[in-house]
């Protein structure tokens, strides 16, 4: 399976008034397609620090990260947009779904970035893709119509419009009930699975961590895993 998501000693110091502070530190990762990793941590560890890294959202300090072999930072600003937006989906706590836009419109949202040459076929993905989860018959329905769980499966779409190589979600259903969050979380990890993706998940909940195959923690700043290795 090819490489999707490789960080080699990665490390992410901030500079803050009160002088550096290392949030991350020789962080080890390797994902590959098809790989579910859950991270989890206690409050402040730097869960959401390395999701970003990941994402090409936030630069690391030290280290070096490579996304389809690719160092997204030897990229310019512009390369690196398309390349985040070609290949990267994102799936946040809050559905960020832009409520004057019907389901169907705001799961085209990222082919508006001016990124995509042809949009024809993305229109008939974003309907295949509502149709994955359930939600074929509320394309043309206003957020505001929908539930929290009716949402995040709008954003689960969303962020697979361009079919990324790698998905990645900070607390994807850190506003859903238990049973709500229970059939979102199943249903990331098959649509991931389904499209090839590699996931990494950050979440502090248990139940959700438990549908992964694999489980890893972010302690004393650092991290290492590789699903070839575990
Ligand atoms: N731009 C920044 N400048 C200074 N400190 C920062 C900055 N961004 C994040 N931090 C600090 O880095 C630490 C890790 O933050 P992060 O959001 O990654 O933690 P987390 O593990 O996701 O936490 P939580 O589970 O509470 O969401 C926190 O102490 C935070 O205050």
């Amino acid at each position: 399976m090819p490489i999707v998501l490789q960080m080699n000693n990665v490390g992410r110091t901030f500079s803050t008034a009160a002088g550096e502070l290392t949030i991350l530190d020789n962080v080890n990762l390797q994902l590959s397609s098809g790989d579910a990793v859950a991270l989890q941590g206690p409050s402040g560890c730097g869960k959401s620090t390395l999701l970003h890294i990941a994402g090409t959202l936030d630069k690391p300090t030290s280290g070096e990260v490579a996304i389809l072999n690719e160092n997204p930072w030897h990229l310019s600003a512009e390369k690196l947009a398309g390349f985040r937006n070609q290949h990267i989906g994102f799936v946040f706590q809050e559905h960020q779904l832009l409520p004057q836009c019907s389901v169907l419109e705001n799961v085209l949202l990222p082919t508006l970035a001016g990124f995509d040459r042809d949009v024809k076929p993305l229109k008939k993905r974003a309907v295949e893709l509502l149709e994955q989860v359930g939600l074929q018959d509320r394309s043309a329905h206003r957020p505001a119509a929908l539930s929290g769980g009716e949402r995040q499966r709008v954003a689960v779409c969303r962020a697979l419009i361009h079919q990324p190589s790698l998905l990645l979600a900070d607390e994807p259903t850190g506003n859903l009930d238990p049973a709500t969050a229970d059939t979102v979380g199943s249903l990331l990890l098959k649509m991931a699975a389904e499209h090839d993706a590699a996931l990494l998940c950050v979440t502090h909940s248990n139940d959700l961590a438990s549908h992964f195959p694999h489980v890893v923690q972010v302690e004393n700043r650092t991290v290492a895993f590789s699903a070839v290795t575990n």
